[in-house]
């Protein structure tokens, strides 16, 4: 049976950046989609509805957009969102630790990947690359509500061996053992896939790290997710345990975990010969502005990583960041940016929160916009039921228009449905019309 989703269709076919037409907006648009999910076609609705007179048609009144993708989130830290704390290390110790060793219970972390998932399909999120709990039970449940529940993610055991509590920490035969079960059990579904997830460099040693090395090298298609640069005790204490790195990237590098499949989150206070690196190596980096400005980290520079050909997400980073949706985190990428002089417009906020990921996470081939062939991820926006934002939009002068000012005010609350491959979610229960 084809599928018709109509509405307001926007997205990006290109690197707006480089583009200056990469915005496609299509009023009363609509695109097919097969049973796999895959889109059979792109157009004005009566065009489409013409070419497929026989497909159930799901009509929407709002903006479709593609779904939104997720470059850093930690599922561990679903309760632990607005914990108190100084700065990054002071945080970790006193709030985060003692939330993520809750995962231990496996009741527990199934409600919480439960939670987890589907606040993230409520903020318009259909694909995530998510730090996975120490726990490899709380891990297996998070991969397996997210194969139910149909959301995409890329996930894989935190790995750490020093600097938490014992309760947190592998020891690296354990982390091997462990690692290959879980790579073995994801390698079997389609919307899955396995990330190494040495938490960073601070809490591996570097035999885990080689371990890691070792595991990307032993097995296809794995990613490799870590933090990196994202507070000055933090890089300083990353100097003085690997001083025989040129910096905090070179620790990284010496290991062999920089390349096309690893996301680095942060990266904030960084130089030139470390951008230069990753754009050397294809290594993207994870932008988190809700985090940063949270934990007082500092302000990321997304010139400076476009200028050495970094690729560029955007990441939620909950529980530093403060909101679940990459949808609502766009409004602080544009803030975030606007503080260095970087006036992001609708087409360049909507690429990073969707095809740029796409692109960094290497499945621009399936997502990150509505290209026929791709796969029907999508997100939708209404505001009917928010006489303000209504009224605002109403003072808008074109659809472009409209399009930056929902990317700014966007909230949960405006998400209507999300789909994955075409299998809708409908967080409140709406109808579609
Ligand atoms: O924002 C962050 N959240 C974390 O959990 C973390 N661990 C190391 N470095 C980190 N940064
Ligand atoms: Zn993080």
């Amino acid at each position: 049976m084809v599928q018709i989703f109509s509405g307001d269709i926007a997205h990006v076919v290109a690197d707006p950046f480089t583009h200056g037409d990469a915005l496609q907006i299509i009023e009363n648009g609509a695109f097919a989609v097969d049973e796999q999910g895959t889109i059979l076609a792109l157009d004005k609705r009566d065009r489409v509805t013409r070419r497929y007179p026989d497909a159930v048609e799901t009509r929407f009144d709002g903006w479709v957009l593609p779904g939104m993708i997720d470059g850093h989130i930690h599922f561990p830290q679903t309760f632990a969102t607005a914990a108190h704390g100084t700065h990054l290390l002071d945080w970790l110790e006193r709030s985060v630790f003692p939330a993520e060793a809750a995962y231990a219970d496996e009741d527990f972390a199934r409600s919480a990947a439960e939670t987890f998932v589907d606040q993230l399909l409520r903020s318009g999120t259909t694909t995530a690359l998510v730090f996975g709990s120490q726990f490899p039970g709380a891990t297996r449940a998070l991969f397996q509500v997210a194969a139910e529940k149909g959301l995409r993610i890329i996930s894989g055991l935190t790995l750490m061996d020093q600097g938490a509590p014992d309760a947190l920490l592998h020891t690296v035969p354990q982390a091997e053992k462990l690692s290959r079960t879980l790579i073995e059990e994801v390698e079997k579904e389609p919307k899955l896939h396995y990330a190494l997830t040495p938490r960073f460099a601070l809490s591996c040693t570097a035999e885990m790290m080689t371990l890691c090395g070792e595991l990307a090298r032993a097995y296809d298609g794995l990613y490799i997710q870590t933090h990196i640069n994202e507070n000055g005790e933090e890089i300083e204490a990353t100097a003085a345990a690997f001083p025989e790195a040129a910096n905090y990237l070179d620790v990284y590098d010496r290991f062999g975990l920089l390349g096309s499949r690893t996301v680095l989150a942060h990266n904030i206070h960084t130089c030139d010969a470390q951008l230069k690196r990753l754009g050397e190596t294809g290594t993207a980096v994870c932008h988190c502005p809700a985090s940063n400005f949270y934990l007082g980290s500092g302000i990321f520079s997304l010139k400076r990583h476009r200028h050495h050909g970094v690729p560029v997400l955007v990441g939620t980073d909950i529980g530093a960041g403060t909101n679940f949706g990459v949808l609502e985190e766009l409004g602080s990428v544009y803030k975030a940016q606007q503080m260095q002089r970087l006036s992001l417009n609708a087409a360049q906020l909507l690429y990073l929160g969707t095809l740029a990921g796409a692109e960094a996470l290497q499945m621009a081939d399936r997502i990150g916009n509505f290209a026929v062939g791709k796969q029907a991820d999508f997100v939708v926006i209404d505001t009917a039921e928010d006489p303000g934002l209504r009224l605002r939009l109403g003072f808008c002068h074109n659809p472009e228009d409209a399009l930056f000012t929902q990317l700014n005010l966007v909230r949960p609350h405006h998400v209507r449905a999300t789909a994955v491959a075409g299998r809708l979610h409908q967080p409140r229960g709406h109808g579609a019309v």
